[in-house]
């Protein structure tokens, strides 16, 4: 369990997180987003040590990391910036890490496997792919068996067979109770892989709460509906925890609270004609847009860019 409590971390004039509070619990994958320069690093480097809260407190376990005898053991760190000796192998570096960290060679070779590291185990770090790069990273952060496993962009330049193999070993891990967090820009991974998100925007914490409710609250429940007779079903459909809104005199509404099958068998049976019936489909990644636009730093702009063929 990892508990965040008034986390504040300031760099000079910048406040990079402001009084964060959360908790990350074991048992399942919790996502970590936010648009560039959100805090996300920062909040993870402050979870393992890296940095220190200016204000506020974060543990792992109940104690911050450097109170834990075997810290390795305790929580599984991959964060973006990863030192690896180049001129060493990918089982030298996990080795090292090992004997100093009292873990048996017998677990170097397993997480070697795990990782899918066997064929390049002992060739140069230095020349490794990116994706190669980020699975040995995986790798010695899955060393110390840890029952806190955090990894900051984890499918950064894995191949699809990588974002599979991720997908399948984060849920498994969360599976066997271990408690995941996990930071992605790819919402459409997040979206299938994390039960809970966090979400933080200009170091504030924008919501903590679920993918589904997230997708609700974005509006992903809602049935547009066009029918001749709306002020007719409007009163079909009442009730306590529907909500139904329209232009006046349009014959389109938007029906919360109802789910499209109910609607129409509703309908029927007073005999009012549907022209459409469609549920709104909301992808995590608009959710998110939504959640977040207002606490965008850095926006694009595609203005000035002329398209092929176009006089300029
Ligand atoms: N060492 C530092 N010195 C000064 N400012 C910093 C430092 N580290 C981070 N920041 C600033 O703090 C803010 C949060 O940065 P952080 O890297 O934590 O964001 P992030 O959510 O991880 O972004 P991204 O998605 O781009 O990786 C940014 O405005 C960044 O410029």
């Amino acid at each position: 369990m990892i508990e965040a409590q008034q986390l504040t971390k300031r760099y000079g004039e910048k406040t990079a997180t402001d009084r964060l509070d959360f908790v990350v619990r074991p048992g399942s994958v919790t996502g970590f987003l936010g648009p560039n320069g959100a805090g996300k690093s920062t909040t993870m480097r402050m979870i393992v040590g890296l940095d220190a809260p200016t204000s506020g407190s974060v543990t792992v376990g109940g104690r911050r990391y450097a109170r834990h005898r075997a810290p390795l053991q305790e929580v599984g760190a991959l964060l973006e910036a990863k030192s690896i000796h180049p001129g060493r192998s990918a089982f030298q570096h996990l080795n090292a890490l090992a004997l100093t960290h009292g873990i048996p060679r017998s677990r170097v070779h397993e997480v070697i496997e795990l990782a899918g590291l066997e064929s390049v185990a002992k060739k140069r770090a230095g020349a490794f792919s990116l994706g190669m790069g980020q699975r040995l990273g995986i790798a010695a952060a899955l060393l110390g068996d840890p029952q806190t496993v955090m990894l900051d962009e984890p499918v950064n330049g894995l191949d699809p067979e990588g974002v599979l193999w991720i997908r399948n070993l984060l849920t498994g891990l969360a599976a066997e109770g271990r408690t995941v967090f996990v930071s992605s820009h790819l919402m459409s991974e997040m979206a299938l892989v994390a039960d809970h998100l966090i979400v933080v925007g200009r170091g504030r914490l924008l919501a903590d709460t679920t993918v589904h409710d997230l997708i609700r609250e974005a509006g992903g429940d809602t049935v547009n509906v066009t029918t001749q007779e709306p002020t007719r079903l409007r009163e079909a459909l009442a009730g306590p925890d529907v909500d139904i809104t329209g232009w006046p005199g349009s014959e389109e509404l938007q029906v919360r609270g109802v789910s499209a099958r109910d609607i129409g068998l509703r309908a029927a049976q007073h005999g009012i004609a549907l022209f459409e019936l469609s549920q709104k489909t909301v992808s995590l990644e608009e959710a998110f847009m939504d959640l977040t636009k207002d606490a965008v730093e850095y926006h694009g702009s595609t203005a000035g860019i002329e398209s092929p063929g176009r006089a300029a």
